[in-house]
C-alpha cells in the first residue's frame, strides 16, 4: 500500500519511508554496539510494532531472538482506554534475560510503563526500551525510553505498524488522516 492508495484520505505524511529505513539503520548500529556480546532477547509489542520489529531484526548484525508479547488498551478508538490487557504474553522465560521491547509509540506512555513494570517482576538481567516514534505526552508520563527515532507531535498517526481502526498498518510511511476518516468531515 502506497500513498496514492490512499486517496483523500491521507493528510500528509510526516514521516517518509527512506526516513525510516535510516533511522532504523542507525538505531541498529547503536544496539549492536550496546549489546555487543550479549545475548539479546528483543521483545515486540503486537501488533503495532510488527513493522520497527522486522525491520530492526534485520539491520543487527548480532543474533538476537525474537518474542512478542500482545497487549491493548486502545480498542477501535483514537484515546487509549487506560487499561491494559495481556492478549499474549511471552512464550520465553525473561529471568537473567538482556530484554529489549521494541514498539511503535509511547503515546500515553501507558502501555509502556504497565509493560515495563509486568516484565521487571520477571527478573531480566536488564530491560531497554526501543520506540520508533514518541509524544509529548510520553514524555510528561516519565517513560525512560533508551532508543527513540522520533520526536513527533501530538497528532493521531498511521502506518508502519500503526493503526486507526485495525486499518493502515500496511503503509511504508507514517502519516496523518484526513478529519472525514475519523467521521467528522461527512465524507
Ligand atoms: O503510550 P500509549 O498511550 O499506551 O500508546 C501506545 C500503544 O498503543 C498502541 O497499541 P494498541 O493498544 O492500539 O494495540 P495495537 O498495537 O495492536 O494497535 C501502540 O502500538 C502502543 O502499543
Ligand atoms: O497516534 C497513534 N496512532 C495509532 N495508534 C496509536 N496508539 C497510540 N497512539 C497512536
Ligand atoms: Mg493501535
Amino acid at each position: 500500500m502506497d500513498e496514492k492508495d490512499l486517496g483523500t484520505d491521507l493528510a500528509k505524511v510526516l514521516i517518509p519511508e527512506a526516513d525510516l529505513q535510516a533511522k532504523v539503520r542507525e538505531l541498529a548500529g547503536q544496539i549492536d554496539a550496546d549489546y555487543a556480546g550479549k545475548d539479546l532477547l528483543l521483545v515486540g509489542v503486537l501488533k503495532g510494532a510488527v513493522m520497527i520489529m522486522a525491520d530492526l531484526a534485520r539491520a543487527l548484525h548480532s543474533p538476537a531472538s525474537m518474542d512478542w508479547m500482545a497487549v491493548s488498551s486502545y480498542g477501535s478508538g483514537t484515546k487509549s482506554s487506560g487499561v491494559v490487557r495481556i492478549l499474549k504474553d511471552l512464550d520465553t522465560d525473561i529471568l537473567d534475560r538482556h530484554v529489549l521491547i521494541v514498539e511503535d509509540i509511547v503515546d500515553s506512555g501507558l502501555t509502556l510503563s504497565w509493560l515495563v513494570s509486568n516484565l521487571l517482576s520477571r527478573n531480566p538481567a536488564s530491560l531497554e526500551i526501543c520506540a520508533l516514534l514518541r509524544k509529548p505526552e510520553a514524555v510528561k508520563a516519565d517513560v525512560d525510553v533508551r532508543y527513540v527515532g522520533f520526536d513527533i507531535p501530538n497528532e493521531f498517526v498511521i502506518g508502519y505498524g500503526l493503526d486507526y481502526a485495525e486499518r493502515y498498518r500496511n503503509l511504508p510511511f507514517v502519516g496523518t488522516l484526513a478529519p472525514h476518516v475519523y467521521g467528522g468531515g461527512g465524507a
